[in-house]
C-alpha cells in the first residue's frame, strides 16, 4: 500500500468505528497505537532488534524482511486487548473478541473510505520485547497490526467459500 496515507479525519473515522465494537460490561478492553510516517522507522528498528533477540541466528535477509514490514503501508494501527480485574465475570475471551471486533471495524471503515487494509500478526505480535517497546502493560496483548493505505491498482476479490458449507439451519 502506498501514499496518500489516510488523513487525520480518516483515522478518527476508523477509531470512532473501532469504539463501537460490542463490549460486554462496557469494559473498553481495547487500545490503539497509531504509527504513521517516520514513526514507522522506529517500529522497523524495534522489529529488527526483537527478531535478533528471538533468534540470534537470523540471517541478514530475515532481518531485512522483518524491518521492511512496517513499510507495507503508510499507516499502521496496532490493536491491543486489555485484561483488567474489573468485572471478573467477563472472561478474557470476550475481551479479546471485543478487541477483535474493534479491529474489524477499523478494517471496514478503512475499506469504506477506499483504502486498502490488511490485518497481520506474525511472531512480532507475541514478542515481549515488541510489546514493551510499544509501551504495552503486562495485562495487554497485541491483537494485530493493521496496515492501511491507498491501493495502486484494482485488487481482485478472492474467490470466497460458500457460506452454506459452514452453516446449519437448526430446527
Ligand atoms: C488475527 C489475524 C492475524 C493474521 N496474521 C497474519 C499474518 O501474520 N500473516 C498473513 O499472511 N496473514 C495473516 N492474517 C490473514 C490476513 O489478514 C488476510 O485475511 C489474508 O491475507 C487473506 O486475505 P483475505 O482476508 O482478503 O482473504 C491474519 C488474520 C487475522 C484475523
Amino acid at each position: 500500500m502506498v501514499d496518500p496515507a489516510p488523513s487525520k479525519e480518516d483515522i478518527n473515522y476508523m477509531l470512532r468505528a473501532a469504539v463501537t465494537a460490542p463490549d460486554h460490561g462496557w469494559l473498553r478492553p481495547w487500545r490503539f497505537i497509531v504509527i504513521e510516517g517516520d514513526a514507522r522507522n522506529k517500529l522497523s528498528d524495534l522489529f529488527v532488534e526483537s527478531l535478533k533477540k528471538r533468534n540470534p541466528e537470523a540471517t541478514a535477509e530475515q532481518l531485512e524482511k522483518e524491518g521492511s514490514r512496517p513499510k507495507l503501508a503508510p499507516l499502521v494501527i496496532v490493536v491491543c486487548s486489555v485484561m483488567t480485574d474489573e468485572k471478573p465475570g467477563v472472561p478474557k475471551n470476550e475481551r479479546v473478541l471485543s478487541a477483535g471486533a474493534a479491529a474489524q471495524n477499523i478494517m471496514l471503515a478503512a475499506h469504506e473510505r477506499n483504502y486498502g487494509a490488511i490485518w497481520l500478526t506474525g511472531n512480532a505480535a507475541y514478542d515481549p520485547n515488541v510489546k514493551s517497546g510499544l509501551g504495552l502493560e503486562e495485562n495487554m496483548d497485541i491483537i494485530g497490526f493493521l496496515y492501511v493505505g491507498s491501493v495502486e491498482r484494482d485488487v481482485k476479490e478472492r474467490k470466497r467459500p460458500d457460506p452454506e458449507d459452514f452453516t446449519i439451519y437448526w430446527k
